[in-house]
């Protein structure tokens, strides 16, 4: 049955209609065919043309003998179609063109998914006669193919590879929408240029990809010894027993994935040693999560560790926010101070470690994490489990291996490597000339007590590093630091308004003792050479005279060595 769009005209060798239906009654089209029929032999009739101006809007496909012709009439309403049949002359060449390509195959499906054309090239290359799929499940025919899928989903591929019969090819899977939208076929494409040349242009890609590859495997493992570098063994700065054995405890534990406490004073480098083993562990490519249990009010620990829903609780995210447990999934979560732990939150943490499962604050879903767990804290664990203010369970459950990191003053051999370093990374941060010290200087530094041990050393070499103008720190330009065999008086530092005179006075005399004893030892290093000592200690010649006069003049007085 003929739509109203379509119609049929036969006419004879005279142009006399001898058959028509539907367009093909229309006085108008049939008068416009008649004209193009009679001016054959001026202009002979395509295969498939527009009808002329009169009937604008229509077109026709001929079929033209001797006897008559025979015009397949359908209407465009002068849309994309219509206007390419009008303007193009070869429309049809184009049109077979495209469905004969040798170089990119069409094989068409209706909306069942059943083939409604095959592309020559594309029966030869699996072995159809021509026609032989036709009307066929396309599913049946092509191996692999998707476009029963497409003429379902609507949703086009394009580019995909394709793989059939040994063969790999780039292929487009594009729907086919009539002007009501409705789905009524699918038309596959295939690369067929040379059928060679596709696989050696995916080979190309394949190698270019493997290099890219290659290459970013090299990176990543640059980037790691930079990490490394930044945060893994080399960054702590030592060479003594102690820090040598701490070294080694380090590489044997961090591969073993257990939890590990880390004890010892502030400022000994836990932070350091927690990167450490997090970098050189099996989860090392991750990023560590890090808490500080003694840096936030004991009422936002839990939600910091265990995260919260939204509107669990006045002031919180609406869209929640996931804890730090959550975040270590998989990765090392670094658990500073945990000694300053509430006694609550050990309940609670301790539960996380025995099952890895816990529940958001103002939520009821059980969530899992699967971290590893380095806490450190520089209290004192025993006194604490005694105290009753530290759990002992929860103690067995952190410190399956304990790490004590040694205090500044059992290493004093480090000082100059320590100072080395601090000062070289000053100078490189600051973009400065390094400063540097010398022996004096060094064993000034060694004579110092240190409670805040490596951080405080860190701070004292910056300080003197900004505050003194020469390349070369002196003693003075540390300002006064606490030593050993007393305090020293801050130079450079506000007097203390509580202390009494007779307190004052002490740590005066405490600090011309050192002074002098390391004048003392200076002279003699030098064999009394005074200039070599005023550099040394970076004082003044005249006041290196005042003092060398009260040395000798005080030794007895002071009680000062003499080497
Ligand atoms: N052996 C070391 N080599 C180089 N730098 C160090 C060393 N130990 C500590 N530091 C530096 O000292 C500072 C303090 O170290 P860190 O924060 O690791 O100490 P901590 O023991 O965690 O201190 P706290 O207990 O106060 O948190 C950091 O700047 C760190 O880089």
């Amino acid at each position: 049955m003929l739509r109203d769009t379509e119609g049929v005209l036969v006419v004879d060798e005279h142009g006399d209609i001898k058959f028509a239906a539907g367009l093909g009654t229309d006085l108008v089209v049939a008068q416009a065919l008649a004209g193009v029929w009679r001016n054959r032999a001026s202009a002979p009739i395509k295969r498939l043309f527009a009808l002329p101006d009169e009937a604008y809007g229509y077109s026709a496909a001929a079929l033209v003998t001797e006897q008559g012709g025979c015009f397949l009439i359908f209407s465009g309403d002068a849309d994309e179609l219509t206007e390419f049949i009008a303007a193009v002359d070869c429309a049809a060449d184009i049109f077979r063109h495209f469905i004969t390509n040798p170089y990119e195959a069409m094989n068409i499906v209706d909306s069942r998914g059943h083939v409604l054309y095959m592309s020559p090239i594309h029966e030869r290359s699996i072995g159809l006669k021509r026609g032989g799929g036709i009307g066929l499940p396309v599913r049946g025919v092509i191996e692999n193919t998707r476009l029963q899928e497409v003429v379902i989903s609507g949703k086009p591929e394009i580019g995909e590879i394709h793989e059939a019969n040994g063969v790999t090819r780039i292929v487009s899977r594009v729907p086919i929408f009539d002007r009501q939208k409705n789905l009524v076929a699918a038309i596959g494409q295939v690369m067929f240029k040379g059928p060679q040349a596709i696989p050696q242009a995916i080979q190309d890609i394949s190698n270019e990809l493997a290099r890219v590859r290659q290459e970013r495997d090299f990176y990543k493992r640059e980037l790691s010894g930079i990490r490394n570098r930044s945060h893994g063994l080399d960054q702590i700065v030592g060479s003594s027993k102690a820090i040598k054995i701490l070294k080694q405890d380090i590489l044997r534990v961090a591969p073993l994935d257990v939890p590990v406490l880390l004890v010892g004073e502030s400022g000994t480098g836990k932070e350091l040693v927690a990167h450490a083993l997090h970098l050189l562990g099996p989860r090392g490519d991750k990023p560590l999560t890090l808490i500080n249990a003694a840096a936030m009010p004991a009422t936002l620990v839990e939600a910091e560790l265990f995260g919260y829903e939204g509107g669990a609780f006045t002031g919180a995210d609406k869209r929640g926010r996931k804890g730090k447990f959550e975040l270590s999934d998989s990765s090392s979560l670094f658990l500073d101070e945990i000694g300053d732990m509430p006694m609550e939150m050990q309940v609670k943490l301790l539960r996380v470690l025995q099952d890895g499962s816990f529940q958001r604050v103002g939520g009821d879903r059980l969530m899992r994490s699967d971290f590893r767990l380095i806490s450190a804290s520089n209290r004192d664990f025993r006194k604490m489990i005694d105290e009753n203010t530290f759990r002992l369970d929860l103690f067995y459950r952190i410190s399956a291996v304990t790490l004590h990191l040694p205090p500044l003053r059992d290493r004093l051999e480090d000082i100059p490597e320590l100072a080395e370093a601090f000062l070289k990374a000053f100078a490189e941060r600051h973009r400065v000339a390094k400063k540097s010290v010398d022996d004096a200087v060094i064993r000034y530094l060694q004579s110092c007590r240190w409670p805040g041990n490596v951080r405080q050393l860190q701070h004292a070499l910056e300080r003197a590093a900004i505050f003194s103008d020469d390349s070369k720190l002196s003693i003075e330009s540390f300002g006064g630091l606490e030593t050993m065999s007393g305090s020293d008086p801050a130079v450079g530092y506000p007097p203390l308004q509580a202390a009494s005179n007779a307190a004052l006075s002490d740590v005066r005399e405490a600090k011309q003792r050192v002074e002098l004893q390391l004048i003392a030892d200076a002279m003699e290093r030098t064999g009394g050479n005074k200039k070599r000592v005023a550099e040394e200690l970076g004082i003044s010649r005249s006041y290196l005279y005042k003092q060398l006069r009260l040395l000798e003049g005080g030794r007895e007085q002071t009680g000062l060595r003499s080497r």
